[in-house]
């Protein structure tokens, strides 16, 4: 278990990216979404140890993450947002290479680590071609074997689905999947559908600070009866987003369909509708 208490964090330059954010992250997959600019990549950072805090504590079980950062390094995996790239080495190389600074120094073992991520990120294919060749969807599940390497217990991935198209999408969240189990696995993201298809717990942070909590069919169930439809025209979206808290706007078939919250159907033409996790996400963000 992760528990993180009353962490703050005040850039050089005055932005407040962490406001005394509290959580406890079980093992499983837990999902930390928010807006750009939230504060999720900041966290990210500090859990990895990568950068300090102002103030408050980060427990990994035992291990005190912020002073205890050598302690850390052993069970981490991080998979950062912008993997620095060496375009001209091939995986397998510098997927080994990653592997002895991880400690796997006897050879024979190693080779069937590497062998297995490898084959694991259906990556052994093409084992020997450099990664500046590599797609995006590629790199992105390189930086997954790398940050398995170990067999880490506390796994961090960062905005790790930006860019891909649906189908690599869908292959990467089916990959970290499989990982969810026996680690603690924090994934930021600013997609709600990410966590809807693989988290068991889920946070919402935005300007530094946690929102929202729990597990995401709980907390959409909180949402019952508060969420109402309408189909209005494009021109209307405006003035419904002034006078009340319109949680989404989507088109349909040319048609503009918006969600609002109430607590009392807002009469007008709208009517009962089923919330979902976006709903949820945009509820938090409206202060609902
Ligand atoms: N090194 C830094 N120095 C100064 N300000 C920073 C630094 N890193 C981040 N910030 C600011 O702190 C706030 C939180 O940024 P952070 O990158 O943690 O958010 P985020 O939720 O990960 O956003 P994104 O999805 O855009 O990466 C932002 O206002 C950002 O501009």
């Amino acid at each position: 278990m992760l528990r993180i208490e009353n962490l703050s964090k005040t850039y050089g330059n005055g932005v407040r990216a962490l406001k005394d954010v509290s959580l406890e992250i079980p093992r499983g997959m837990f999902g930390l979404l928010g807006p750009n600019g939230a504060g999720k990549s900041t966290l990210m950072r500090t859990i990895a140890t990568l950068q300090g805090v102002d103030s408050g504590s980060i427990f990994f079980d035992d291990i005190d993450v912020l002073n205890e950062k050598h302690e850390v390094r052993k069970i981490l995996g991080y998979l950062p947002q912008d993997m620095g790239v060496y375009p001209g080495i091939p995986a397998e190389t510098l997927l080994d290479h990653f592997a002895v600074l991880k400690g796997l120094v006897f050879a024979e073992a190693r080779r069937e680590a590497v062998e297995r991520l490898l084959r694991m990120t259906n990556l052994y294919d093409v084992r020997r071609r450099k990664l500046g060749t590599f797609s995006g969807g590629m790199r992105r599940r390189f930086g997954i074997a790398q940050a398995l390497l170990g067999d880490p217990g506390l796994i961090i991935v960062d905005e790790p689905t930006a860019g891909l198209d649906p189908e690599e999408r869908i292959r990467f969240l089916n990959l970290l999947s499989e990982i969810g189990e026996t680690a603690v696995v924090i994934l930021s993201t600013h997609i709600v559908e990410d966590v809807r298809e693989l988290c068991t717990r889920m946070a919402i942070l935005s300007q530094g600070r946690v929102l929202l909590s729990g597990e995401p069919g709980a907390l959409v169930a909180q949402l019952e009866g508060r969420v109402w439809r309408k189909v209005v025209g494009r021109s209307e979206v405006a003035g419904y987003q002034k006078s009340m808290p319109v949680l989404s706007s989507r088109l349909a078939a040319g048609r503009t369909v918006i969600h609002v919250l109430g607590d009392r159907a807002p009469g007008d033409g709208f009517e009962p509708a089923e919330p979902d996790l976006e709903h949820v996400y945009f509820a938090a963000r409206h202060g609902g």
